[in-house]
């Protein structure tokens, strides 16, 4: 795997690759990779011939009061683990790179609407902090497909979204969220649990399921919705929202609807656990 820090070198790279293959996958990460980013690269290497990947904790998606500073950084245990994995080429941009006229002033992308709602009423920037820095990306890397997980639905939606908005000549392909044995979706703030609240984790796994059961045998959304709520306030969790929504646009759904969609995004003590469950209702 070569690595390269600057957009001069991750052009000639990517160039090379072209050269020698045809299609170009790229994978985005923030780093302290998990099995949930491997199975992105398993994915990407299976949908084209050459895998880029990069590593980059993005300051725009953050709020004031969030992780940034904290996040877990591990680059050495990253390269490692995106080499196994079959990456050819990884980039680890620094911020001079990724916002060379600084993150403040650069050109920002915003999606409105689904940006606003779930997690973007509670992160708010949070989107418009994604969709600049991917964009970015797509457009120093200039891959035929991007890959990214489905365990940030809406995220997901965020840049599909907005590659069809700009016209981007780029695949956006979604990924199953990979799980802990129990349940729990795993992600790099999973870290952040002590013993008892990775013990209690898995319930919000267990509330979506139990709220996409109910609500796919005909129940109303509204009383499955509140009766996940309790559950999880039982559990020790201080809950930011638990919703059904349609697939499409994460409005909420209405009669006639039956691709949906229930999502949650809850802390327990300062971990901040999102997830989600597809699934489809009868009419
Ligand atoms: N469990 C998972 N299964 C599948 N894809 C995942 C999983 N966790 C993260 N991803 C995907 O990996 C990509 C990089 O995500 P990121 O580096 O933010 O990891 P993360 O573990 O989700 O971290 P965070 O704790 O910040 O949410 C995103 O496309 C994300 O959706
Ligand atoms: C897509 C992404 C790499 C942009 O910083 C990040 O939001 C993530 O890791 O999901
Ligand atoms: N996986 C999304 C990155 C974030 O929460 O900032």
């Amino acid at each position: 795997m070569i690595e390269v820090a600057t957009v001069a070198s991750l052009r000639d790279e990517v160039r090379a690759l072209r050269a020698r293959r045809a299609r170009v996958a790229f994978v985005p990460t923030m780093g302290n990779l998990h099995e949930g980013h491997l199975s992105l690269v398993a994915e990407a290497r299976r949908r084209a011939d050459a895998v880029v990947a990069s590593l980059y904790v993005n300051p725009l998606q953050f709020g004031p009061n969030e992780d940034y500073a904290t996040y877990p950084r591990t680059p050495d245990a990253d390269r490692a683990a995106l080499a196994g994995a079959g990456a050819d080429l990884l980039f680890m941009p620094g911020d001079d790179v990724m916002y060379p006229r600084g993150p403040e002033i650069m050109t920002k992308v915003e999606v409105p609407v689904v940006s606003e709602i779930l997690c973007g009423w509670f992160r708010p920037g949070h989107f418009r902090g994604v969709a600049t820095v991917v964009n970015r990306l797509l457009n120093l890397v200039h891959p035929d497909i991007a890959l990214f997980g489905k365990k940030d639905y809406q995220q997901l939606l965020v840049i599909r979204l907005m590659v069809a908005d700009l016209g981007l000549p780029i695949e956006i392909a979604g990924v199953d969220t990979v799980r802990e044995a129990d349940g729990l979706a795993m992600s790099s703030r999973n870290r952040y649990l002590t013993a008892g609240e990775r013990a209690a984790a898995p319930r919000l796994y267990a509330a979506l399921t139990a709220l996409r059961d109910r609500v796919a045998s005909g129940a109303a959304t509204a009383p499955a919705e509140a009766e996940a709520i309790e559950a999880l306030a039982a559990a020790g969790f201080r809950v930011e929202y638990v919703s059904v929504r349609r697939q499409r646009d994460l409005a909420p759904p209405e009669r006639g609807d039956t691709a949906l969609v229930a999502l949650a995004a809850a802390w327990l003590g300062r971990t901040r656990l999102i997830d989600n469950i597809e699934f489809s209702r009868a009419v």
